[in-house]
């Protein structure tokens, strides 16, 4: 069980200036290959994707983001929290808001790389198998310049991102 520390921690919108918070949070996760590199450019572009966790001072504890890669689904990506906040329920508040945005969206399917099988089990999703979409939809991925969307079409190019990761998925509705 983890001791839940709402409204401690709030959830909110990333801003353009939480961006080097975001990437000081992220860069140690990167030197250790949990997650995928990104320039500072790659975060700009993709801040609406980001949802960032701040505690009481306003400091940024945690982030995650939703991409979207079809009608029904998309992606959590770029899940941290800081260590200090670990295993006090910043993650599972993180992933909650990032499912309630994919909803709004109109996804019912959202699907995660990870080392963090036991964490996302306890969200709901489950190790899924390689073939997730039908043959259109992959010959449509594929056009996709996105490394995520190439990881999880596990195409030769990205295998070295993903050696050990999970996949995993979990239905909406
Ligand atoms: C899709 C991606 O982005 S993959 C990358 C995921 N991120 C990383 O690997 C970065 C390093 N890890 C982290 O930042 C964090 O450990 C996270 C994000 C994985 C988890 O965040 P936390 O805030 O520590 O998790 P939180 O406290 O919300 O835990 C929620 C539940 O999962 C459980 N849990 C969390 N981590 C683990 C674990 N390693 N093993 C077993 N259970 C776990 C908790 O006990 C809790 O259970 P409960 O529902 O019974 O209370």
């Amino acid at each position: 069980m983890t001791t839940d520390i709402r409204p401690a921690v709030t959830v909110r919108r990333a801003r353009t200036s939480d961006v080097p918070a975001i990437q000081a949070l992220v860069e140690p996760l990167v030197q250790r290959r949990i997650l995928l590199g990104k320039d500072a450019v790659v975060f700009y572009e993709a801040v609406q994707e980001f949802r960032v966790a701040e505690d009481a001072d306003g400091r940024l504890v945690g982030c995650g983001a939703l991409h979207v890669f079809w009608e029904d689904l998309g992606e959590v990506r770029t899940l941290a929290v800081h260590d200090d906040f670990r295993g006090r329920g910043v993650g599972r508040i993180l992933v909650d808001r990032l499912e309630q945005d994919a909803l709004e969206l109109g996804l019912s399917r959202l699907f995660c790389l990870t080392f963090e099988v036991p964490f996302f089990e306890r969200q709901g999703y489950t190790a899924s198998p390689l073939s997730l979409v039908d043959p259109e939809v992959y010959a449509e991925l594929v056009r996709s310049p996105d490394e995520g969307v190439a990881e999880f079409l596990d195409l030769a190019r990205v295998k070295p991102n993903t050696l050990g990761n999970t996949r995993m998925l979990k239905h909406l509705r």
